[in-house]
């Protein structure tokens, strides 16, 4: 999809983008030296818009994410979600922020062995307390094709239906995002392709949010955007990316 498309899919409303961070800044302090993980970051993430965070190794993408889906907090800065400033949330409130309005997808799938695939997609709702929308299961069903795979369990999938149902449990809920970490990471190819295709096509046809850090400029190329961390800092992004483009990008900067 095109910057413009994505544009053009956002609601006409003067609502604040899904997600913006402000001087971003994270320090970890080992003791013997302090680690700049994060330094003044400024970033704005659209709605239903799909964004990929790349750099180089340690450049602060795992940080970022972490901090902006309120799983870390930052030493300084801000981060707003919509309306909401998360930075001054106790525990209690980022548990709950993070279960009623964040999906999350990471590269180990991180299902529960013992449940079905349709009972591992409805689990965070249950858990919740959140009414399951019938026609809602269905349509995310239907977009990540496991319509003949819901009874079976895990051991039972490959990996690519295995990362389609966190796909789906992702979703179920409409966040306000989703955050994919290397969602990829454990896929072949085509498998990856998959999920990827699903991530692009949930921003595109369902109007959801998707933050992704990945390695591969492959993935990055199905966002709608790539942003570039350097040494904690956003340097550089890409819009429309291609995989050539975002690995020219990479090279660049690890040069
Ligand atoms: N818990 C921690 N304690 C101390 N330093 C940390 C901690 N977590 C991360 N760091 C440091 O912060 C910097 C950014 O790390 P981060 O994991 O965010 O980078 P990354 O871009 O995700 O790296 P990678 O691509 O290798 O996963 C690195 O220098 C890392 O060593």
């Amino acid at each position: 999809m095109s910057e413009t498309m994505a544009h053009q899919a956002a609601p006409q409303t003067d609502a604040p983008p899904a997600v913006v961070a402000q001087g971003l800044t994270k320090v970890y302090d080992t003791g013997a030296t302090a680690v700049r993980a994060l330094d003044g970051v400024d970033v704005a993430f659209a709605r239903g818009a799909f964004t990929a965070i790349m750099g180089p190794s340690g450049s602060g993408k795992s940080t970022l994410m972490h901090c902006l889906a309120g799983l870390d907090t930052a030493t300084s800065g801000s981060v707003h979600m919509g309306r909401t400033d998360i930075t001054g949330l106790k525990d209690r409130e980022l548990t709950l922020l993070r279960r009623d309005r964040i999906g999350f997808i990471f590269q180990s799938f991180n299902l529960l062995p013992m449940l079905t695939a349709q009972q591992n997609i409805v689990l965070p709702a249950e858990i919740a307390r959140r009414k399951v929308e019938p026609k809602r299961f269905e349509r995310i069903v239907e977009v990540v094709g496991l319509h003949d795979r819901l009874d079976h369990l895990p051991v039972k999938l490959s990996g690519g239906e295995q990362q389609r149902v966190a796909v789906a449990r992702a979703l179920l809920n409409d966040p306000e995002v989703v955050y994919a970490d290397e969602p990829t990471g454990n896929l072949d190819s085509r498998s990856g392709a998959e999920v990827l295709g699903f991530l692009r096509d949930s921003a595109r046809e369902l109007e959801q949010t998707v933050i992704m850090v990945t390695h591969d400029p492959m993935a990055a190329a199905y966002a709608d955007r790539v942003v570039f961390l350097r040494d904690g800092r956003l340097v550089d992004e890409v819009g429309t990316p291609t995989a050539e483009l975002v690995l020219d990008r990479l090279v660049k900067l690890e040069g």
